[in-house]
Order: C-alpha cells, then structure tokens, then sequence
C-alpha cells in the first residue's frame, strides 16, 4: 500500500512475500533508519543502535552490544540476575497468594522484565534505587513508548509548516518533555557508575561503554514449549516493525519503490494472513521458525536490523512465563468471567490483568524457595 504523508511516500507491505524482498533481497538497500523526529528526541540525535543511521557507527555499536550484552558467554554470566529477579517475582505473587489478594499481572510482569534489562544494562539493582520506585519508571516508559509513535509534522512537511504546527498544538513539547524525564534517569544511573568507578570489569553495559570513552584505546515436570513462546510473542507491543527507508530505488513485488521512501512491514496482519495460516489464533503444536527465517511470522523482525536482543528477550519471556504459570494456580476475582476480559490490543502495553493467585496444593507445604 503506498501512502503519502505530506511529502514523503510510505509504502506499507503486509504480506510474506513482500516482506521477504524487503528484509532480504532487498535488505541492504532498506536496512537505514528515517530520520523521524520523536526517534531523534529519544535517541539524542540519533545515537541509539535503534534509530541510527545504517553506516559504521552502527556496525560498531552492533558490534559492542554483541560483545557485552548478548554473547553466549554474557548471556550465562547473568544468568544469576534473571535468576533473582525471577525470586523476587515468585515472592511477591507468593505474598498475594497467601493473602489471596489480586495481583496485577501486567506490573508484575513489568516489575521483573524492567528489573532485569536495568541490572544487565546498568549493573544497578533497580529495587535498591533511592531515586524512582517501579510505577514511576513504568510511567515514564510508557509516556515515552506514547510519544515514540506519535509522527510529527515536521517529518513529512519540512517546509517549515510542519515545525509550526508541532509546536503550536504542543506535540514537540510533549515529546520532549517525555523523553528528557527518561534522559534524566540515564545520566542519573551514568553518574552513579562514575561514583563507584565500577568501570573496568564490564559487568554491564554503561560500564563498558563509560571504560571505552575513557580509554578509547582499549577496546579493539511443566514445561514451557515453543507455543507458549509464539503465543507471547505473536502478540507484539507493536504490530509494524521498526520504521527503514529505503536507500536506493528498488522493485518490490513488481512495484517501483523510490529512494528515501519510508517502509514498513506490518508484522501483525503477516502473522494472521489466512493465505499463511489456517488458523492464526492457535500455533499449537505446529513448529514455526520465529527468529526471521519464516517471513510469515517475524516477531524479532529479520535482516540486518533485526532484533539484537532476541535470546535475551526469549529467555526473560520464558523464565517469567515459567514462574507465574509453575508456582501459582490463577482465579478471578468474585463476579468476574473471561468475558470481562479486554483481549483487543491497543498496541500499547498499557492493558492490566488482575487475578487472584493461589498456591497448587502439591506446593502448599513446601517453601518454594
Ligand atoms: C520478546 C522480546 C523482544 C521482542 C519481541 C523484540 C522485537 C524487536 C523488533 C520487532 C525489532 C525491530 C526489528 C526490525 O525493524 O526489523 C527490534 C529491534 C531491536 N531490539 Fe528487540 N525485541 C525484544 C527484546 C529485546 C531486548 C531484551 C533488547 C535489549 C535489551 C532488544 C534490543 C533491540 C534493539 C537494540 C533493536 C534495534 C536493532 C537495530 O536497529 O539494529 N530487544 N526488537
């Protein structure tokens, strides 16, 4: 589908086929970012992995996460703090069990993904942060994921209209003001290692960062199956991936596409086309590549810019998954049904689900951990 916003061409592709030409025929000549103004708020001026620019920067920031955050070798040596966040989740479930009072599984949930991505990335412990609690971080994830889909005027009307418009209705002060609140926490965190000088053992990220730009020298009887995995991730926060513009002229499904027109790859009507799948709701025991090799389901994405995180994120799903579903028994409260249930997706992780946990009686008497 081509659209036009203001001045720019947006082609949307939703279906296997194309979006096999984008991510691989075609990924070389689509695999940069556009330069979308809520993206450079966020990412101060296109410096994030996620938005930059393809080119060497990026390759050599893909090259820094792959060494610090998602080898193998990394991968194991956290595996103590998914561990103990995955702990402190059963605890506190176990808390409400105990006193059968609802839990929010949403917070929760968010409570040991945050606690977890904070601790590999910052090497802080969010819990003992004296700065913001855990709803305050949520808040301003979730105003900052609000304002990173917003499109600005300015990205499609660059006579100076669209820059008009964005600060007269208020939408570039919104913007900024989410993302500099997020900005605040990062220098916040970026501070607290330079007190402690835990720079040299590159035990999280920002360490190893702060080391290479102080010595640039330097651095040259349940099971969870593969259907609980699909069944999470088919149901993506957001249903596009990541914007790409395409840095050449290409043809797609015979289609002529221009350089520098904006694409994207509308992952979730991919992943429910009934011309791939007989039934989409229910991936029961079928096994489908979900790590972009299989085009009709691309949770991760595919190509160049795929997703870098993606055991790590499957590891964290599945651990959190296991803890809640192993350890508790799940009811609803007095007087409600699975029909009160808001199952439409918003495209925000902004829905809550509370339920009544319960320890299963072969549990009861044993201290779970
Ligand atoms: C189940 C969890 C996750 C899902 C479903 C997911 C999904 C995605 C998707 C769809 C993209 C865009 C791919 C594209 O545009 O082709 C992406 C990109 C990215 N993800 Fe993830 N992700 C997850 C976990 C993580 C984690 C835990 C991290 C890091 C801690 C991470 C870091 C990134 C980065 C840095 C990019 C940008 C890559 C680039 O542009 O080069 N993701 N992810």
């Amino acid at each position: 589908m081509l659209l036009r916003f203001g001045v720019v061409p947006v082609v949307v592709f939703s279906s296997k086929e194309a979006a096999k030409e984008v991510l691989k025929t075609h990924d070389l000549d689509t695999c940069t970012r556009p330069k979308l103004v809520a993206n450079g708020l966020f990412s101060r001026n296109f410096k994030d992995i996620g938005f930059t620019q393809y080119g060497e920067d990026w390759r050599e920031m893909k090259k820094l996460v792959g060494l610090e955050l998602f080898s193998p070798k990394k991968h194991k040596s956290f595996r103590y703090i998914r561990e103990e966040e995955g702990d402190l989740l059963v605890k506190k479930i176990s808390n409400s069990a105990q006193t059968q009072t609802l839990i929010d599984l949403r917070k929760a949930s968010f409570s040991f993904t945050a606690g977890t991505i904070f601790r590999l990335a910052f090497g802080q412990n969010f819990h003992q942060c004296d700065f913001m609690d855990m709803d305050r971080l949520e808040e301003l994830v979730l105003e900052a994921e609000t304002n990173g889909c917003i499109l600005a005027l300015t990205d499609f009307l660059p006579t100076g209209l669209g820059w008009l418009v964005d600060r007269i209705s208020g939408r570039h002060s919104r913007m900024n003001k989410a993302f500099s609140k997020l900005t605040n926490l990062f220098q916040h965190v970026i501070h607290e290692q330079l007190k402690i000088g835990q720079l040299q053992d590159h035990s999280n990220l920002v360490s190893a960062m702060l080391d290479m730009i102080i010595r640039p020298s330097k651095f040259s009887s349940f099971n969870i199956t593969s259907n609980h995995l699909i069944a999470m991730i088919l149901h993506p926060p957001s249903p596009l991936l990541l914007p790409r513009e395409t840095m050449s002229d290409i043809e797609i499904q015979g289609y002529h596409i221009p350089k520098n027109a904006l694409i994207r790859i509308n992952t979730y009507t991919i992943g429910r086309d009934l011309k791939c799948w007989s039934n989409p709701e229910r991936f029961l025991n079928t096994s489908i590549n979900y790590k972009g090799q299989d085009y009709k389901l691309l949770p991760f994405g595919a190509g160049r810019r795929s997703c870098p995180g993606m055991n790590l994120g499957i590891t964290i799903l599945e651990l959190g998954l296991l803890n809640i579903l192993y350890f508790f028994d799940w009811s609803f409260p007095n007087g409600m049904t699975i029909e009160d249930i808001d199952m439409e997706e918003n495209g925000a992780l902004n829905k809550t689900l509370e339920l009544i946990p319960t320890l299963p009686s072969a549990l009861v008497n044993k201290s779970i951990r």
